[in-house]
């Protein structure tokens, strides 16, 4: 489970991330966000281990490259409209798996049609994101319809956010089996200021879900959908 806490804007909440095991860090260069922050910014930022993901909303591939060296990214999440020909771009420079691509299932009247735009996706990149809402303003803090993306057959690992908190983090992983989430103003006292306590107690949360996970997994003979739910 790939665990990725976005909106970073502070050295010690990336600190937090990385005591906490977490698989990567997100810096939202969108102007228009609370979270935004300066590519020189997020070069300051030493992450260790951490992937380090930079979320793009109306940017070019051009400008989004450029991001990329500035503030030594591993990882774009191509987070607004752009086109399969960015995509494209991006997956020639820098190679799929280093895109990901955010998609909204509630674009979609079916989980057919989410999948057939999965498969157009597919080529360019190595994980899908998936966002409540229907647009790319991200860090809406509303849930997806978990239950609803359980027969989900992804082309690649997908990872799941919107709103996703402590709370309701284990439910939402257990009713929706996605091959990581994402957090962010779920773990927040304010938009871009990580709570080091809401963060634990996500982490703590996951564990519990693949746990619970394991244990269905286990229980069934392994012969069901408990295990990953990409192709
Ligand atoms: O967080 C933002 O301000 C943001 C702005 C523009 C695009 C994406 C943004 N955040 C991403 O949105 C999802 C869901 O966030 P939330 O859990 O609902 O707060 C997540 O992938 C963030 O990386």
């Amino acid at each position: 489970m790939l665990v990725k806490f976005c909106g970073m804007t502070r050295q010690a909440d990336v600190d937090a991330a990385l005591r906490l095991g977490a698989d990567c860090c997100g810096f939202i260069f969108h102007e228009g966000s609370p979270r935004a922050l300066r590519p020189e910014a997020a070069a300051r930022l030493a992450s260790g281990t951490l992937k380090r993901v930079g979320v793009f909303v109306l940017q070019n591939a051009d400008a989004i490259l450029r991001t990329v060296a500035r503030a030594r990214l591993d990882w774009v999440q191509v987070h607004g409209a752009q086109t399969l020909a960015c995509e494209a771009e991006l997956a020639r420079v820098i190679g799929p798996e280093r895109v990901i691509r955010v998609l909204w299932p509630g674009r979609h009247a079916s989980l057919a049609g989410l999948e057939a735009e999965m498969r157009s996706h597919a080529a360019y990149c190595g994980h899908f994101l998936l966002d409540a809402g229907t647009t790319g303003t991200g860090g809406s803090g509303r849930n997806l319809d978990w239950q609803a993306l359980a027969a989900l057959r992804a082309p690649r690992p997908w990872i799941l956010a919107g709103g996703l908190d402590a709370d309701r983090l284990s439910l939402a992983i257990v009713q929706s089996r996605p091959d990581g989430v994402d957090l962010n103003s779920g773990v927040e006292d304010a938009p871009g200021l990580k709570n080091h306590g809401k963060m634990a107690a996500a982490e703590a949360a996951i564990r519990s879900a693949r746990a619970e996970l394991r244990t269905l997994h286990r229980s069934l003979g392994g012969r069901n959908g408990a295990g990953p739910a990409h192709e």
